[in-house]
């Protein structure tokens, strides 16, 4: 592994909680056919494998026909696409972040969240220019925990590093890899963290230079 190596993180529930706004663009729609809304907690746990599949589980959720799935689709991607208003960076992630790239990691993001939603809340949060490599749920025809997208992001980004996410998506991805894996314990995973594969966990964005530098030393070169 280079040093500094190439550091690849995900996005939602990682580096930004846009559960509020995800739950707000459901309930829209689900309230435009006249379908009781759904909580936040529960929309909450339908993050972390796409669009796709949130919508697989909302529609199993509310007993939805399925012939209504491309027109709910389009009716949420309308609004998902630039939804920031409820979404905030988790504390800490700017200063990690523009540490990192001072340390002279290139950074870059794998996430499940289309392109289209991702360039958008990057921009807003003014995070676009830290990452030169970002691949979205619909880059590749493949999605986490596929390991594919994260080899086209350590590819892009010149070689293997570590990978940094919230979910069991992110775990599996990794491991599929194989990268080396830290787990940020505040997001939106289901397991308990004992049963997620990881080199590291932390709760607070401030550990993370530490935990990469770490990271970086137990591995060969
Ligand atoms: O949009 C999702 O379902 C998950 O996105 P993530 O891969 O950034 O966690
Ligand atoms: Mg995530």
């Amino acid at each position: 592994m280079p040093n500094p190596c190439p550091i690849v993180l995900d996005l939602d529930g990682t580096l930004i909680d846009s559960a509020p706004d995800i739950h707000a663009c459901v309930n829209a729609v689900l309230r435009q056919h006249r379908i009781a809304p759904l909580g936040l907690p529960r929309v909450r746990s339908f993050i972390g494998g796409g669009v796709e599949l949130l919508w697989s589980r909302i529609m199993a959720a509310c007993r939805i026909d399925p012939a209504h799935r491309p027109e709910l689709i389009a009716a949420f991607m309308a609004r998902y696409h630039d939804a920031t208003a409820l979404t905030r960076l988790f504390p800490g992630v700017t200063e990690a972040l523009g540490r990192l790239a001072d340390d002279g990691h290139p950074l870059g993001i794998c996430t499940n969240k289309p392109m289209g939603p991702t360039r958008h809340v990057l921009q807003h949060f003014g995070l676009s220019q830290l990452f030169p490599v970002v691949i979205g749920g619909d880059t590749l025809p493949k999605r986490k925990p596929d390991p594919a997208p994260l080899r086209l992001a350590f590819d892009q980004l010149g070689g293997p590093g570590l990978y940094v996410g919230d979910s069991e998506f992110d775990a599996d991805c990794a491991a599929a890899m194989p990268a080396p894996f830290l787990l940020f314990t505040g997001g939106y995973r289901l397991k308990p963290e004992a049963e997620l594969p990881h080199l590291a966990a932390f709760d607070r964005f401030e550990q993370l230079p530490t935990l990469v530098a770490d990271a970086a030393m137990t591995r060969p070169a």
